[in-house]
């Protein structure tokens, strides 16, 4: 874990009981299909096309049941801003995502990811070196992205219905995450003066 630098891992944030109640609440929303797996856009719609985020694209402030947990991150110090923008990203087996950087300017320099559901590996991969470094995340973790992890790193989930992680085999069923972002440059309350 330590391998990747400015990457955190932090095991049973929330309990089984406070993750079966998001859950809940998560399938209680209307999902998106404008990507191959479904996403929930909270705060401010990030724009997949133009990799941006725009004041046009403010949706309103964070809905309470993620603002609690937004909240709950800053005070804990694991990040330093509050959040104001949250993205869900449903993973049935066989889906993951591209390896990326998160938007740089659109985005802080803490990028947290809440794991609910299946087991899955993420992969970090140096921008540079191309070295890999798998993760694995279990739900209710937390993983924070930060410095070089950040910036330097690439993460991303392979196409693939199971992990093999240490010589285990992890056969994927449905993920969720959450990930908590800080949005650069607009701020809601710039927003609510322009309305
Ligand atoms: O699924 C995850 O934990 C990470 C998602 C992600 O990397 C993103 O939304 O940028
Ligand atoms: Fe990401």
């Amino acid at each position: 874990m330590l391998e990747v630098p400015g990457l955190k891992y932090i095991c049973d944030y929330i309990s089984a009981a406070e993750q079966c109640q998001l859950l809940d609440t998560i399938d209680r929303q209307v999902w998106s299909t404008e990507l191959k797996r479904r996403v929930q856009h909270y705060g401010y719609k990030y724009n997949y096309q133009k990799r941006s985020v725009e004041s046009s694209l403010y949706l309103g402030d964070l809905p309470d049941w993620l603002l609690s947990i937004a909240k709950q991150l800053y005070t804990d110090k694991l990040t330093e801003s509050l959040p104001d923008q949250v993205i869900i990203n449903e993973y049935e087996p066989g889906q993951g995502i591209a390896a990326h950087i998160d938007c740089v300017p659109c985005f802080g320099e803490t990028i947290i990811s809440l794991s609910l559901g299946s087991v899955c590996v993420m992969d970090f991969t140096h921008s540079q070196t191309k070295q890999k470094i798998p993760i694995l995340l279990l739900p209710g973790s937390l993983l924070i992205l930060q410095k070089q992890a950040r910036y330097e790193w690439q993460h991303g989930i392979a196409l693939r219905k199971k992990d093999k992680y240490k010589g285990k085999e992890f056969v994927r069923t449905r993920r969720i995450s959450l990930t908590f972002r800080k949005v650069l440059g607009i701020t809601a309350r710039n927003e609510v003066q322009l309305l």
